[in-house]
């Protein structure tokens, strides 16, 4: 039996940092990991999905130049396209590798469990500890659909090891990820349909977010069914069909894609052993601290169900070191943003206006369409709108819906007027620079004068 004084299951967004700056500390720390080092974002997340979404965002905006009297050819090579997506995703692995030995942590590349609270075993090694953090994140959900066993289906976990470009692609969710990637392979030149099973793409959001959407998506030739289940998969001979239950059936070349949703990733831990309660989905359960049931186990990232964010991994570790350090910190006090990087984007922040109301808040909103702010009508940008929702009482910003070109940068505009507690009468008197897309936010706090 070895002795530690920090354990971290899992090389996740924030059981990385936190160990290297256990061990920078003198401790000696020792990290399981099962598979690829740096977990979901950097191997089969943000990171190879970025990548291939700058290639294929460079081919949608060139074909859609035509309004701008731009007329392009697009060749895609997939095959090179894919090694970029595969060569930057190595380099940020390796890097974290570096980061952990430089450091002095000790990893082990195996799948861990408890055997109790303190004792935590894995590729032929037990290790002993006061302090066990978990970091597991979660894996992709895969839809109860009859008959899919045996089909090679694709998912966040292999899709960016595709050396060729599947012809027809059928994805399952019209979530983040169904969209992002939708789009992306719609963009690099496959047949792309989303089955959704609610009628709005993006359904926990503004409603008319997955309108906009819905309509950038038709102008890249994405098939949508909305408000659609799959009634049946069958698998022969490299093609899969799927029947609709509206009665269509839809037939690709091998590749069907699961995006509809996440499981965590508790199942090997041996929670039990360790009286680690999971929620009935199989989350640990945690409290404000990220304390788990277990003395000494402690919960962060996804696998904690905290909003499933890489900077939420990464504050989480912020936080819970500080409460390590006898700070007085919670988990859930935080000005939440996050954005999805289709064409147009979709920056976030704080609440929506039902989310508002929900809360009691005497909440309004005030909405500026993108047809309505000059860079965006020089860009040749139609599609999209800004909306704010404020506190009537207070005049607080409670929250921001940002559709539009790298709504993800700008809405950290209204993330950092919220995060300093200012007002919309702040935001409304700012001088922005023209001709800026950041500029309509003056404009869009001024709708709450009329
Ligand atoms: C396709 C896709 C795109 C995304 N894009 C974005 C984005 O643009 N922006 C954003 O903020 N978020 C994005 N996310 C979400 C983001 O990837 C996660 O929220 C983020 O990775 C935080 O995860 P984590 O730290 O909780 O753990 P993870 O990063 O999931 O890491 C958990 C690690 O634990 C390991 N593990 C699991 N069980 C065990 C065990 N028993 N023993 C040892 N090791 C174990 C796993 O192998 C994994 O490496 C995306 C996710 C996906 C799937
Ligand atoms: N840009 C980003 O930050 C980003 C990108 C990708 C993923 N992520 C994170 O990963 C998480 C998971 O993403 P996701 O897209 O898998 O999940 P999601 O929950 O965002 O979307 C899945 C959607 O699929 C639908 N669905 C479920 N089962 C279905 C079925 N059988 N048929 C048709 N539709 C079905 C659901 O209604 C749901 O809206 C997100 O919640 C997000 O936190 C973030």
């Amino acid at each position: 039996m070895e002795k530690a004084d920090v354990i971290v299951i899992g090389s996740g967004q924030g059981g990385v940092p936190l160990a290297v700056d256990q061990a920078r500390c003198g401790r000696k720390v020792v990290l399981f990991e099962r598979a690829a080092l740096g977990g979901s974002c950097i191997n089969y997340g943000c990171t190879p999905s970025k990548a291939l979404l700058a290639a294929a965002h460079a081919a949608g905006r060139a074909r859609l130049a035509a309004p701008l009297g731009i007329h392009a050819e697009v060749k895609v090579d997939f095959e090179r396209v894919m090694e970029r997506v595969r060569s930057i995703r190595a380099s940020f692995s390796q890097g974290i590798e570096r980061r952990l030995t430089e450091a002095g942590v000790r990893i082990v590349r195996a799948e861990a469990s408890f055997l109790d609270p303190q004792t935590v075993t894995g590729g032929g090694l037990q290790v002993q500890s006061p302090l066990v953090v978990i970091n597991t994140g979660t894996g992709p959900a895969i839809p109860e659909l009859p008959d899919l066993k045996g089909l090679p289906l694709l998912t966040n976990l292999n899709i960016f090891d595709l050396e060729k470009l599947p012809r027809c692609t059928l994805i399952l969710g019209g979530g983040y990820i169904g969209l992002e990637l939708g789009q992306g392979l719609a963009r690099l030149g496959s047949e792309v349909h989303i089955v959704h099973n609610h009628d709005r793409l993006l359904n926990h959001e503004e409603p008319e977010v997955g309108e906009v959407l819905a309509e950038a998506l038709s102008r890249d030739g994405v098939h949508l069914h909305l408000d659609c289940e799959v009634n049946e998969a069958i698998y022969q001979n490299g093609i899969c069909a799927l029947t609709l239950a509206d009665g269509q059936t839809l037939r690709g070349d091998a590749a069907l894609l699961a995006a509809a949703g996440r499981i965590p990733n508790t199942a090997a831990l041996g929670a039990s052993a360790a009286g680690i309660d999971l929620d009935k989905q199989g989350y640990v359960v945690i409290d404000e601290h990220f304390r788990t049931t277990a003395p000494g186990v402690y919960a962060i990232g996804d696998v904690a169900r905290q909003p499933a964010f890489t900077h939420v991994s990464w504050e989480d570790y912020r936080r819970l070191q500080a409460i390590l350090n006898g700070e007085q910190r919670t988990r859930s006090d935080r000005v939440l943003g996050y954005a999805v990087y289709t064409e147009p984007q979709v920056g976030r922040v704080g609440l929506t206006l039902d989310q508002a109301l929900a809360q009691g808040h005497r909440a309004r909103a005030v909405t500026l369409p993108m047809a309505h702010i000059a860079r965006a009508i020089e860009w040749g940008h139609d599609l999209g709108f800004y909306r704010l929702v404020v506190d009537e009482d207070t005049d607080k910003i409670l929250g921001a819906t940002l559709v539009g070109y790298e709504a993800a940068e700008i809405v950290h505009v209204l993330l950092a007027h919220m995060q300093a507690g200012s007002t919309w009468k702040i935001l409304e008197q700012s001088v922005h620079i023209h001709p800026t897309y950041g500029e309509a936010l003056p404009s869009l706090a001024r709708l709450l004068t009329q």
